[in-house]
């Protein structure tokens, strides 16, 4: 898969180009719907399959205060991206200037002048252009005008609710993992290096690898999880604590540590990876650190249980 910083920078090709249009966060299973559909057209016609993606978020330009968290980098997308079959991405810089584009400026500049796209494939709710006053009927009437034909993906449910990015954060922030994953389609995760904590996690027999994660991106609520943890290209199976350990502390930042099981091995610096796969219990103060001890074996008796692979 190629990918092209600014749509101006997009090579020539002599192949027709298909296009997805969308944000795509977290690659949920209505996303996947769409752009499959997308590549498969694009396949079958011997043409190119292409996405244009603004990136930072718009949110992130318009309101950043009120920018909702990622579910994925813009490194992880491209990774699940690539894996589907797209050929081209396209990450463009949401600016002022863009976002006070028309949308009929947008399709104009952008998916005619520049990409000239044969084919556009949107999501039912697709919005774009100042304002979000776009929608896929505008769009659908700018590709008559112009000359290119727009696929409209209706909306896929997951046991009765839509798919969207918006429900996973909700789902992720109560911690419902189970729910959260079967709209994903995945496990979800997050990657970041492994950092200094406060070194008490070896003295109580459960050393604790603390992650630092991007504040861009989405993690869990508070809450012990069963995860698997990936170190290396090495698959370990994995408890991990959201919070701010109550029992230690009147006030403290979030952290996120997990206790890999049945390892022993400094990787202070690590990239780390971790799929949250279940929910195990909400954090709690503890009278004292004997109680919480017995509490981290039970916890490791059921994530033993939980995680297999
Ligand atoms: C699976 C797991 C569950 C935990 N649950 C709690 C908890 O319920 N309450 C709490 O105060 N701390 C909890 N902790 C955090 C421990 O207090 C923490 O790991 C310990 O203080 C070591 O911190 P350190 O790695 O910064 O040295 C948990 C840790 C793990 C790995
Ligand atoms: N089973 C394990 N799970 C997680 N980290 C481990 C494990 N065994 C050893 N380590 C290492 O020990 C460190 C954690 O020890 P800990 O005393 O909790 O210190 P810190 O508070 O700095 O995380 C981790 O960062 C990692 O390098």
């Amino acid at each position: 898969m190629e990918i092209v910083r600014e749509v101006q920078n997009m090579p020539l090709y002599d192949k027709p180009v298909y296009l997805a249009l969308g944000n795509f966060d977290g690659v949920h299973v209505g996303h996947q719907k769409l752009i499959r559909t997308m590549i498969e057209k694009a396949h079958e016609e011997g043409g190119i399959a292409a996405a244009f993606i603004f990136d930072p978020h718009p949110a992130k330009i318009i309101n950043p205060l009120k920018a909702p968290k990622l579910l994925l980098s813009a490194q992880k997308k491209a990774e699940f991206l690539a894996n589907m079959g797209l050929d081209l991405l396209i990450y463009n810089s949401f600016t002022e200037e863009i976002s006070k584009w028309e949308p009929e400026d947008f399709v104009r500049k952008v998916i005619v002048e520049r990409i000239k796209a044969r084919e556009v494939f949107v999501g039912f709710n697709y919005s774009f252009g100042y304002r979000g006053r776009g929608n896929p009927d505008l769009l659908q009437s700018l590709g008559d005008l112009y000359g290119f034909k727009v696929h409209i993906i209706q909306p896929v449910e997951v046991d009765g609710e839509i798919a969207s990015s918006s429900l996973v954060r909700e789902l992720l922030a109560k911690g419902d993992i189970k729910r959260a994953s079967k709209i994903l389609g995945y496990y979800p995760f997050v990657e970041g290096r492994v950092v200094e904590g406060e070194k008490r996690g070896r003295e109580i027999g459960f050393p604790t690898a603390n992650l630092a994660v991007d504040e861009d991106i989405m993690i869990p609520g508070k809450g012990v999880y069963a995860a698997i943890a990936d170190v290396d290209g090495q698959k370990y199976k994995c408890m991990v604590n959201i919070g701010n350990k109550p029992t230690f502390h009147e006030h403290f930042p979030v952290s996120i540590e997990a206790h890999l099981l049945d390892f022993r091995e400094l990787i202070y610096g690590k990239l780390l990876n971790i799929s949250f796969l279940d929910k195990l219990r909400d954090e709690k103060k503890f009278r004292g650190v004997e109680e919480l001890i017995e509490q981290l074996k039970r916890d490791r008796e059921q994530a033993e249980k939980i995680v297999s692979f």
